[in-house]
Formats: C-alpha cells, sequence, structure tokens
C-alpha cells in the first residue's frame, strides 16, 4: 500500500486585484476582485493550490473572502493533520461533517487537495475526476457589464474582433425594466447574427416585472435569463420557467446537489450555471451537473469571477461533462488589472484551452502574490518597539 500523504502545512492569503473597469452588477458595482488563495504543502515536499472566491464582499452570497480565510485557518486546516491527503473524498466528507455551509472555503481546500495530487501522480485534474476530460478547450462568453450601452457595444466589437468572445451576457436589473430592454436591444442589434445574447438579472426583479421583461427580452432576440427571480421565490421561479419564451438559467438558487435535485423535480429551471464554488467544490459540481443532465437541463460553466488558479479548477471540471450547450464563462482573469499565474490561461478562437500539466497546470507567480497580499502593508512590531 502506498504511503499516507501526510499535512505539512497550509496558509490562506488574501490578494485584492483591480478589475480592467467598473463591472456592474444588479447587486454591486466591482473596482477589485479579492481572492483567497490555500497553500497546501505535504511532508513529502510536494505543494498543491486552490482558490475561494465570491464577488462584492458579502453582497453576492453569504460568505466573503475574510470569512473563507477565517473558515480554512480555524476550521478546516486542523481537520487536514488527521487525514490521509491523497484521500481526498474521504477528507473532504470529513470536512463536511464538521464545517456546515461554507462552500467556497471547501472549494478551495478540495481545488488545493486536487492540485496536491495531481502534482504527486502527473496526471491533471481533469483525469482524475469524473470519467476524465472529454474536451481540449471550452467555448467562453465574456460579461458586458460596463454600465453604459454605446461602451458595452465598443467592448463586444472588440471581442468580436480579436476572436476572443462571441457570447455575450449582459448584466440587468439595476434599471427600470423597459430600459434594461432597451439596452438589450441596442446590443443585440449591434452583434446581429456574430454573437450570442443572454442577461443575467441576478434576482433584481418580481414575478410581474420577469413576466414582462422575459417576453420582450425574447423578442429582441435574447437567447436565454440567469437568475431573473430572487433565489427564495421558489413557486414563483417555476411559475416563470414554464410560462418563459427562452429558458431560465438557475445560478444564486444553485448551491449544490440537494438544490440541483429540487430544481430539476419541481421544474424551476431549464439551465442550471455549474459553479465549483458554489457548489462547494469540483465533486460537488460535478454531481450538480449529472442531476442537471438527467433532468435535461442545459449545462453552463459558470464563474465567481475567479482568478487563474480557479478558473483552471473550472475548466478541469468543465471538461469533464458530457455536455455545455450554454457553453462557459470563464473569463475571470481577463476582467482583472494583474496575472497572479506565471503563464497565463490561453484564450483563442473564442475558446480557453484547458492546462495540462500536472494538478491544475497553472503557477502562481510568487513575486504578484506577495506584492498584491492585502496583509503586505502590516507594521512589523519590531519596528514599533524600535528593537532590532
Ligand atoms: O453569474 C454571476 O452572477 C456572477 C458572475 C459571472 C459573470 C459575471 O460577470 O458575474
Ligand atoms: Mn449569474
Amino acid at each position: 500500500m502506498a504511503n499516507r500523504v501526510k499535512l505539512g502545512s497550509i496558509e490562506t492569503l488574501i490578494v485584492d486585484l483591480p478589475t480592467i473597469r467598473p463591472h456592474a452588477l444588479a447587486m454591486v458595482t466591482m473596482n477589485a476582485q479579492s481572492i483567497v488563495i490555500v497553500r497546501i504543502r505535504d511532508t513529502d515536499g510536494a505543494t498543491g493550490i486552490g482558490e475561494g472566491t465570491t464577488i462584492g464582499g458579502l453582497s453576492y452570497g453569504e460568505e466573503s473572502p475574510e470569512g473563507i480565510k477565517l473558515a480554512i485557518d480555524t476550521y478546516i486546516a486542523p481537520l487536514l493533520a488527521n487525514h490521509d491527503l491523497a484521500k481526498v473524498g474521504a477528507t473532504m466528507a470529513d470536512i463536511d461533517r464538521h464545517v456546515s455551509g461554507n462552500r467556497i472555503a471547501k472549494c478551495a481546500v478540495e481545488t488545493a487537495l486536487l492540485d496536491l495530487m495531481g502534482q504527486r501522480l502527473g496526471l491533471p485534474i481533469s483525469d482524475l475526476i469524473g470519467g476524465g476530460r472529454r474536451r481540449e478547450t471550452l467555448p467562453v462568453a465574456w460579461t458586458l457589464a460596463s454600465g453604459n450601452t454605446e461602451r458595452d457595444i465598443a467592448e463586444a466589437e472588440a471581442m468580436l474582433s480579436q476572436c476572443r468572445h462571441r457570447i455575450f451576457k449582459l448584466k440587468i436589473g439595476k434599471r427600470p425594466v423597459d430600459e434594461d430592454v432597451a439596452h438589450v436591444a441596442a446590443i443585440k442589434r449591434a452583434i446581429g447574427d456574430r454573437g450570442s445574447v443572454r442577461v443575467d438579472v441576478n434576482q433584481a426583479w418580481d414575478e410581474a416585472a420577469a413576466e414582462r421583461g422575459i417576453a420582450a427580452l425574447a423578442d429582441a432576440g435574447c437567447e436565454l435569463v440567469e437568475q431573473p427571480l430572487p433565489r427564495d421565490l421558489r413557486n414563483a421561479t417555476v411559475r416563470l420557467t414554464a410560462r418563459a419564451a427562452i429558458p431560465i438559467m438557475a445560478d444564486e438558487s444553485l448551491h449544490g446537489p440537494a438544490e440541483a435535485f429540487d430544481l430539476a423535480a419541481s421544474g424551476g429551471a431549464r439551465a442550471f450555471a455549474i459553479k465549483i464554488a458554489q457548489s462547494g467544490g469540483l465533486h460537488a459540481a460535478h454531481d450538480v451537473a449529472m442531476i442537471g443532465a438527467a433532468a435535461g437541463m442545459g449545462l453552463y460553466g459558470g464563474t465567481m469571477l475567479e482568478a487563474g488558479v480557479g478558473t483552471a479548477a473550472s475548466a478541469h471540471l468543465f471538461s469533464t461533462l458530457p455536455s455545455l450547450s450554454w457553453g462557459t464563462e470563464l473569463f475571470g482573469p481577463l476582467l482583472l488589472t494583474e496575472e497572479l499565474l506565471t503563464t497565463s490561461l490561453a484564450y483563442a478562437d473564442f475558446e480557453l484551452a484547458v492546462p495540462n500539466g500536472p494538478g491544475l497546470g497553472v503557477e502562481i507567480d510568487e513575486d504578484k502574490l506577495q506584492h498584491f497580499r492585502r496583509d503586505r502593508a502590516t507594521p512589523k512590531l519590531h519596528a514599533i518597539g524600535g528593537a532590532s
């Protein structure tokens, strides 16, 4: 039997990176992204990295960057010391027994464990989960969310001419429904058949607004509506899904396999945004996708606007899925002014290449990490006290 893989050390860092422009969602306008990097070293000297990322502090979901770090440092790290880290499933099941919720923190840790095992075995993570890798590249959407119609059209034109994106997700829900519909219609008119236009309302509508808005969006050529209603309005979402002329995609209402099953059984969606963070890890996200696929949902590879590590982890999982009829939105690193990886992920011909090396197949740029870590400016105690 192989030797146990034992925990050597674990560290977590919050890293704040600016965005290339304000990114306006219904609930928050982002000017920066805060990501939590976790590094797990085993006693043989191998290292695995993971990322836990949410959007806009506590405005998008129930975990914040600070809470993700605290959950890992205080509650998850001590549990890892008791485990054979090669047994990722058993380790994560034990973490689930002792830590409720905190899915993004769990996702970061599971990613680091899978990266560690991939490094040790010389295999990409995509070969360690599901039935293995089924595709080498993934279609990637871009989100138009500058808050300005003309600027969004110019951005879409640039993406089309660079062959970087031809799927566009428009963030709406902040303005009155008619203004939002006019905004979407103008962008769809400008793009025409050169691209697909979808919207994400991020829970901002009520049922009546959604019914009116979705009908008008369908007339304007919009193909899909993501999370039109608040996540808790399940009955209303079922009614809306049955009536809507275009598919409704579940995002914020989809936290792991149990919610996937409820949505599938009740008819609360026709498409699933699969997110490794929101699901609680790659294996949980795989289960969400399998439940969705069994129920006939269109699958979409979603993002929490992760930087390179989380985006690579998502890409490995999505590459194993049987179908991805709505593509993916793994553009997170492209929204940031800074690259945290030594080699950027490769985007070409409207697709992202799934990394090929062992584990995640990506490496963190240590200088960048040290430069952008949030605690870098912490004054040293000896300087304050004057001691050497
Ligand atoms: O889907 C979300 O709600 C979150 C995220 C994904 C793309 C984007 O711009 O925001
Ligand atoms: Mn969404």
